[in-house]
């Protein structure tokens, strides 16, 4: 039967060949079955090594922890919210940088202090940070440098700064991080909280660098103080903006404060009832203290005596407000050498924080003081004495006050700070404006009479 036969062989044929196929299936099977058992147990295997490694090994080195903090750091910085210069980032973290960190903050004279002061690139901080160092405290600055003036008169403090051995770290109140690995680093006494979106206008213009700096940024450095141990005194820069509306005088720290008349100073009121809350839940020992208008050499490009010295030179005209019924506007303005001695008398004056750890452990001090000049000047007289000082006739443009956050008139009771540190402002505004003038010349390198011909070097102020 070969037909049947050839059938029978080609059915055998074809059950060989499916059994075969059956066969490579089944194998194919178990192999991927058993490789898949054999990756899991290598996953198992590396994540128990991982974990090992993780608890055997103490936390992350300096250098590695600076790597780690600054991926966050740019993550969180590239959010916008916050401006941070980087050119300084890279040297942040390492040991050269803590040795730096701990000799700036390192007291030269016996139980001096030790200082961190934020904003010590900015007008007031660079001159506390050299008075303090100069009687022999240590002082770190912190600064982020940001461009809301003119960065490059911010920088130039920083280089007086280096003349005194005070390094400014470069970073932001927002970086918690950063903050933190400082409080690692130097076991601060104090802290003078200088650094803050400064100007009264221009909160109308970016209303969130005033959040961001002196309402967040001012949390974070409380949150990282609160949890210091030791925890350090703080005393920090409110503004006499904060009696807005307040028609009393002169001002008092009695008086009411829930008037604010711009954003500014609703974030330094702010600012206040924010240190009640960490004085009262951490035992944080805080000092605010309310600048009146404060000026002088190495000031701010951003305030009226400064600008107007500026425009009058280059034979610009300035607008010089009037009150709505048509008054003069006044202001205490404080001669900077004076706000110095007030917040080093506030910072002799703090006690220390009653709380370690972020626990309060007693009842801490919690103040708030004026410090001005108590003797308000009409903003036309401020002109007049510059345009003394500088031979010139401003050109003047006399207009309502805007309705842009200004108030009439301050004038500072400064009796509570005298009581307490011995405040005496000493200096009138006829004197403080002509040192003012004598840097302003010098700095921007203005020969007298020639001055239009040489000014281009003022173009950056
Ligand atoms: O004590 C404070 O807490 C604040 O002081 C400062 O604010 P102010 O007192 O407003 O100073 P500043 O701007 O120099 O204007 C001075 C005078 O010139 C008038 N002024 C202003 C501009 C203008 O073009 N014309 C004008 O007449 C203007 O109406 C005012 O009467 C700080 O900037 C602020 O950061 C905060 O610290």
């Amino acid at each position: 039967m070969p037909l049947s036969a050839t059938a029978d062989t080609s059915k055998t044929v074809k059950l060989e060949r499916y059994n075969s196929y059956l066969r490579k299936i089944h194998s194919t099977k178990v192999l991927n079955a058993s490789s898949k058992v054999l990756f899991r147990a290598t996953l198992l295997v590396a994540l128990v090594l991982v974990l090992l490694f993780a608890i055997n090994y103490p936390p992350l080195s300096d250098s590695r922890a600076a790597a780690a903090h600054h991926l966050h750091r740019r993550s969180f910085l590239s959010t916008g919210l916050f401006s941070s210069s980087s050119s300084s980032s890279s040297s942040i973290g390492g040991a050269a940088w803590e040795k730096r960190v701990r000799q700036s903050s390192t007291a030269k004279r016996p139980h001096g202090l030790s200082v961190l002061v934020t904003g010590a690139a900015g007008f007031v901080g660079s001159h506390c940070s050299l008075a303090l160092r100069k009687r022999g405290d240590g002082v770190l600055g912190f600064d982020n440098f940001n461009d809301y003036y003119d960065p490059s008169l911010k920088r130039a403090r920083q280089e007086l700064l280096e003349k005194q051995q005070v390094f400014i770290v470069e970073g932001d109140l927002n970086d918690g991080p950063l903050l933190r690995k400082l409080f690692d680093v130097v076991p601060f006494t104090h802290i003078l909280h200088l650094a803050a979106q400064a100007g009264v206008r221009y909160a109308m213009k970016n209303p969130q660098s005033y959040i961001a700096s002196n309402i967040a940024g001012f949390v974070n450095l409380l949150e990282v103080a609160k949890a210091a141990n030791p925890q350090p005194a703080i005393v920090w820069a409110s503004s006499s903006s904060v009696y807005g509306l307040n028609t009393e005088n002169p001002f008092s720290e009695e008086h009411r404060t829930d008037q604010p008349a711009s954003l500014y100073a609703a974030t330094k009121k702010a600012g206040e009832e924010i240190a009640h809350t960490y004085n009262h839940i951490y035992g944080l020992s805080l000092t605010g203290l309310r600048f009146f208008t404060v000026y002088g050499p190495w000031g701010r490009p951003d305030m009226a005596y400064f600008f107007f010295t500026k425009d009058i030179l280059h034979g610009k005209s300035i607008d010089i407000y009037r009150t709505q019924d048509n008054q003069e506007v006044a202001r205490d303005f404080t001669y900077i050498d004076d706000i110095v001695k007030g917040c080093v008398g506030a910072l002799d004056t703090a006690e220390k924080s009653t709380g370690s750890g972020g626990k309060k452990r007693g009842q801490a001090q919690l103040r708030v003081y004026n410090l001005g000049n108590t003797s308000p000047v009409p903003v036309g007289r401020l002109v007049s004495i510059l345009e003394g000082l500088l031979g010139t006739k401003a050109k003047k443009h006399l207009i309502k006050m805007p309705r842009n956050g200004d108030v009439p008139y301050t004038h500072a009771n400064v009796s509570l700070a005298y009581k307490d540190f011995g405040y005496k402002p000493t200096t009138d505004l006829a004197a403080g404006l002509r040192k003012f003038v004598k840097w302003y010349v010098g700095y921007y390198g203005i020969q007298p009479r020639v001055r239009k011909e040489n000014s281009h070097a003022e173009d950056s102020a």
